[in-house]
């Protein structure tokens, strides 16, 4: 099986960041390229990752109206990234007309609830039922959009895994022991994660702010 880990590109330096992934690129499966990079760095800057050889998730979290999520897909088709990620909370309409949008060779998922959220900081935002009711919910609604997967937590993602048997999961907030969460409040071992049905592990800080950023992959790739 390839490596499920895509390392979270999260650097502000493009040299910076091309030195990370081709430093780790034997012992990751992709790399992940979010808001932070694409806003620094754009379409040139994915052009530079790119170079290495890995797929590339690009994680845009595109949400808004259908029309303008559409042109923004369209938009990234040069790119030919392997996974983007739109918003569920946009809805249906906007989900379908993303996927109707995208490359045939773009997985298109949603993310369903923040891994920096709990229970509590979903109910501030007027949702009740807390994190498993919610990724239930926006993860049925986006198999029924025709979405490839979702985002969702390690906590999670067994339970979507049943319910959405073919469905490609994306689990970010990943630790090993040791590691410190951070702004991430639903954690998992990426053991844990793959174990539960998770088709990508998203890991950045744990590799990336390591003293040895290649040591810290190997550990990771060791556990699974
Ligand atoms: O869409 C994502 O990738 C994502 C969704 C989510 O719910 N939580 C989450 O942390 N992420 C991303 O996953 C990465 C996690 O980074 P670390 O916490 O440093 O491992 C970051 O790049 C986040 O943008």
């Amino acid at each position: 099986m390839s490596n499920p880990v895509y390392l979270a590109l999260d650097l502000p330096q493009l040299d910076a960041a091309k030195a990370l992934a081709s430093r780790v690129k034997a012992h990751v499966g992709g790399v992940k390229l979010g808001l932070e990079f694409f806003c620094a760095h754009g379409h040139h800057g994915v052009h530079e990752i790119a170079h290495l050889g890995l797929p590339i998730f690009l994680d845009l979290k595109l949400h808004d109206i259908p029309n303008t999520v559409a042109g923004a897909m369209q938009a990234i088709h040069v790119l030919e990234p392997a996974i983007v990620t739109v918003h569920a909370s946009g809805g249906r309409a906007m989900m379908e007309d993303a996927k109707a949008a995208a490359s045939n060779g773009t997985k298109v998922v949603a993310v369903t609830m923040l891994t920096s959220m709990d229970n509590r900081d979903l109910e501030r935002t007027g949702v009740k039922g807390g994190a498993h009711d919610q990724v239930m919910r926006l993860a049925e609604l986006a198999e029924a959009a025709g979405l490839d997967g979702i985002v969702c937590s390690g906590q999670e993602v067994g339970a979507v895994h049943r319910q959405w048997k073919d469905g490609f999961f994306v689990v970010p907030g990943l630790r090993l022991p040791g590691n410190g969460a951070g702004d991430q409040k639903r954690v998992v071992t990426p053991r844990q994660a793959r174990d539960d049905g998770a088709s990508v592990l998203v890991i950045g800080r744990p590799i990336s702010r390591a003293d040895d950023p290649v040591a810290a992959a190997i550990a990771v790739e060791a556990t699974l």
